[in-house]
Formats: structure tokens, C-alpha cells, sequence
């Protein structure tokens, strides 16, 4: 086990590369299940969730070959085997193998998926969608039976708009017959790469990226190529800690439009943006203004970005308000980022915070994904050393942190912990 080590209080500058995207790429790799064939999945980024995947796809009788950002998996030999708790625990994700193995073999058996701890994460929506294609589904002790003679497209109505239930039932519907309409669909931008990756293999799903999804089921799907796109959370989070710490920052292999509502917020703070084609230059030489943000579904403010967010908005002059209205008790990273000095309260959903504060560097813990990348922009900025447990977390979306972190000037470095440091983790 590990912990990150930052030196806080150095000016960054240079560039930063942005991987592909964790949220695109953890259900494109479900999605080769599908193809009966070979996929190739470019721009992979090197995060443990694909670790994970390619496992769970490798349980099911895939075969593997990952060259450097490259993928390719061969999904003829799949079969439909049941995948218990273990891997399947170890990311939100694992949902996606549901969809896309009712697709193909028409049942599956995967127990309950885990992923970042955000208060109640229920896959209700998901299994409404399965139903209405027509499969039985049970909970049995703790795993998800699901099973069909067939599946038939169906007209579905989501009750809360759910990236991951959108995802999954695109995946089932591709291979069922007839029409099926997805209502009330998300429209976060992995979904229409998932829905691009589902058509190149042959799938007919039109309107991805609006909130009415049209599915013309096909018999059969087959291998293709497809370029993963860019990961606009690891994106945002740069342009974040760009907007803490950077003289000038270019965030580079970007799609500027699917981060506007964060460029919003920073230019509305004082941060300078250019946009180019695929890159944002970040330059910040005034005092931060305090804003409040609502998180939404896109292209609302993501909920992915508040607590990175959050850190930031102690450096700025007066009291910001953070609502979170997708995941109401996102707010772990508060009493981390208040040992670090930061005058933040949590009242409901909302977080109200007040600056700016000089944050002091501390031993903090990441209980989250995103709660961990709060810690690093606050540490970047502190006074001091900040160690950050729970590394785990954070290599679960962020692909060579300490690299591109250190290419732009800051001095982060990983330490193993200490016997004692890891029984403290684990009992706290
Ligand atoms: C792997 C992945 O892509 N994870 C992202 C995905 O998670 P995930 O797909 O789990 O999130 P959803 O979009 O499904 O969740 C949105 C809201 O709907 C609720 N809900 C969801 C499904 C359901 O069946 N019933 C229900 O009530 C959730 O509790 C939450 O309040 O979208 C979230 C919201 O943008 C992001 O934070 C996650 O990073
Ligand atoms: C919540 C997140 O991930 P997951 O849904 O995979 O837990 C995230 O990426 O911020």
C-alpha cells in the first residue's frame, strides 16, 4: 500500500496530456462482449478500473492484448459465466457486463457492483430497463440473476436520468428485436461513445446525446476500431489545479465543449481560458472571486468535479456555495480538506465555503476517487507536505498522476506506508 507525498506551494507551468476516458472506457470494454469478434480500443487509459476489466473479461473466456494505449479483445470464445462479488466489487462499471451479456447470451449472473462510496447508488433504473426488454430479474443472495427466451425492444421511461442505466440498456436493446426507445436518457458525451463504438460494430442507435435514445435491434454485431474519447473529468481536473497553482497551463487533448460549464465557473472567478481545438491554455494572475455551483446532469456542472472544485474555491475571496444534487452526501472530502485548514460547512447537500484560507499541508485520506483528487489540488497549494492515504482510490481514474503532476513542476512523490500507517487506513 501506498500514499502520495506533495510538497505544496510550487508554481506549475508546461503541459499536461489528457488520457481516455475512464467513464467511456469502462463500458466500452463491456461492450466488445458483444461483437462476436475483434475489437480494438485506442487511447486506453492506464487506470487500475481497466486493470479490473480486462479481468473480469478474461474470467468470461476473452482474450486480451493490450499494447501500451491500445486494446484489442477477442470476445468469440465468451462465454456467459457468472462473475460473483471480488473483481466485480471493485468498480461501479461491473454493472455494464449485465447489459451487455443479457445482449448476447441472454442471462447473466454478477454480483452487486461497488465503485466511489457517494451515499445510495441503486441500479433500480437499470433492472426497470431489463424487465421492459423482457428478462426475469432476481437478487439472490446478493447477486443479480438475470435470464430471457429473448429479448424485445420496448418503449422505456428512466425516472431519474442515470448515465449508468442509459449505458446498460443500450447495451441489452442493441440485440433485441424490434424498437426500442430509451425516454428521459442521459446525454453525458461517454454515451454517445458508447453508442459510436455500438454502431461501428454493426448496432443501429440513433439520437445518442439527446434524451431520447431509438434502438433498431440487429441479429448480430462484429469486431471494429474505435478511438476512445477524451477523460473531461481528468480534463477538469488539470484546469482546476491549472487555476490553483499554474502560471500558464496547457491542458492538452481536450474537447473544450464538453468542460464548458467548468470554464464557465473559472472565467466567471477570474481564471483566463483560451480555447483552442483540442486544448485549453489556463492562466491565473488575479484574485479568485468566491462562486456557487449546482451540480446537474450534462451538460450541468458534474458532480465528478465538485470536490476538486470544492478545494479550489478555498482560495477565493468570500463565501461560494456548493450544491450537489446528484449525489446529496458527496461531501467526505470536507473534513479532510478542514484538517488542511479549509473553512468549509456542510448544511444538507450544499457545502458552504468560505475564503481564502491558507491551507497547511496534513495527513488526509482519500475515501473516494474524486475526494482524492480534492486533496491533491489542496495540496498543491498548502504550506508543506500533505500525505494522502487511500491511493488506491485515485488510481482508479487518474492515469500516471505523479508523472504529469511532476512535468509540470510539482514535487509528488509516493512512499510506501508503514505497518502502522496501514492498520490506521484500515481501521479508520
Ligand atoms: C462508471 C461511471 O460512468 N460513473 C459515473 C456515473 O455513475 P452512475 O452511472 O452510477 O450514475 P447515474 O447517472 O446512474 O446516477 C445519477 C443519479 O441517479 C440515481 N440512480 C441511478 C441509477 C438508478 O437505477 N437509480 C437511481 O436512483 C443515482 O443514485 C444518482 O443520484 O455517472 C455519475 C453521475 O454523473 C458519475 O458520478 C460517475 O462517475
Ligand atoms: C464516481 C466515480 O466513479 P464510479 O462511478 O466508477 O465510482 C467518478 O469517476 O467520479
Amino acid at each position: 500500500m501506498e500514499k502520495l507525498l506533495i510538497e505544496g506551494g510550487h508554481t506549475l507551468q508546461g503541459q499536461v496530456r489528457v488520457s481516455g476516458a475512464k467513464n467511456s472506457a469502462v463500458a466500452l470494454l463491456p461492450a466488445t462482449i458483444l461483437a462476436e469478434g475483434e475489437v480494438t480500443l485506442e487511447g486506453l487509459p492506464d487506470i487500475s478500473d481497466i486493470q479490473t476489466l480486462k479481468g473480469l473479461l478474461e474470467d468470461i473466456g476473452g482474450s486480451v492484448e493490450q499494447n501500451g494505449e491500445d486494446i484489442t479483445i477477442d470476445s468469440s470464445n465468451m462465454v456467459s459465466m457468472p462473475l460473483p462479488n471480488g473483481r466485480v466489487k471493485k468498480l461501479r462499471a461491473s454493472y455494464y457486463f449485465m447489459g451487455a451479456m443479457l445482449g448476447r447470451f441472454k442471462k447473466a449472473v454478477i454480483g452487486m457492483p461497488g465503485g466511489c462510496n457517494l451515499g445510495p447508488r441503486p441500479i433500480d433504473q437499470h433492472i426497470k430497463g431489463f424487465e421492459a426488454l423482457g428478462a426475469q430479474v432476481t437478487n439472490e443472495q446478493g447477486a443479480i440473476y438475470l435470464r430471457a427466451d429473448e429479448l424485445r425492444g420496448a418503449k422505456i421511461y428512466l425516472d431519474v436520468v442515470s448515465v449508468g442505466a442509459t449505458i446498460n440498456i443500450m447495451l441489452a436493446a442493441v440485440r433485441a428485436k424490434g424498437k426500442t426507445v430509451i425516454e428521459n436518457a442521459a446525454k453525458e458525451p461517454e454515451i454517445i461513445d458508447v453508442a459510436t463504438l455500438l454502431n461501428s460494430m454493426g448496432a443501429n442507435i440513433k439520437g445518442a446525446g439527446t434524451d431520447v435514445i431509438r434502438i433498431e435491434g440487429v441479429e448480430k454485431l462484429s469486431g471494429c476500431r474505435h478511438t476512445i474519447i477524451p477523460d473531461r473529468i481528468e480534463a477538469g481536473t488539470y484546469t482546476i489545479i491549472a487555476a490553483s497553482m499554474g502560471k500558464e497551463v496547457v491542458i492538452d487533448n481536450v474537447i473544450p465543449i464538453h468542460l464548458e460549464s467548468l470554464t464557465a465557473k473559472l472565467r466567471e472567478m477570474g481564471v483566463q481560458i483560451v480555447e483552442e481545438d483540442d486544448r485549453l491554455i489556463v492562466t491565473t494572475d488575479k484574485v479568485l472571486t468566491s462562486v456557487d455551483i449546482k451540480t446537474l446532469v450534462y451538460p450541468g456542472f458534474p458532480t465528478d468535479l465538485q470536490q476538486p472544485f470544492t478545494a479550489l474555491l478555498t482560495q477565493a475571496t468570500g463565501t461560494s456555495i456548493v450544491t450537489d444534487t446528484i449525489y446529496s452526501a458527496r461531501f467526505k472530502h470536507v473534513d479532510e480538506l478542514r484538517r488542511m485548514n479549509a473553512n468549509i460547512k456542510v448544511e444538507g447537500s450544499s457545502a458552504v465555503v468560505t475564503g481564502p484560507t491558507k491551507l497547511e499541508g496534513a495527513k488526509v485520506k482519500a475515501s473516494d476517487l474524486r475526494a482524492g483528487a480534492s486533496l491533491v489540488v489542496a495540496g498543491l497549494m498548502a504550506n508543506g507536505v500533505t500525505e494522502i492515504v487511500g491511493v488506491n482510490h485515485i488510481d482508479r481514474g487518474y492515469a500516471s498522476l505523479t508523472e504529469k503532476l511532476k512535468n509540470l513542476g510539482a514535487n509528488v512523490w509516493r512512499e510506501d506506508l508503514q505497518e502502522d500507517e496501514v492498520k490506521n487506513y484500515q481501521n479508520s
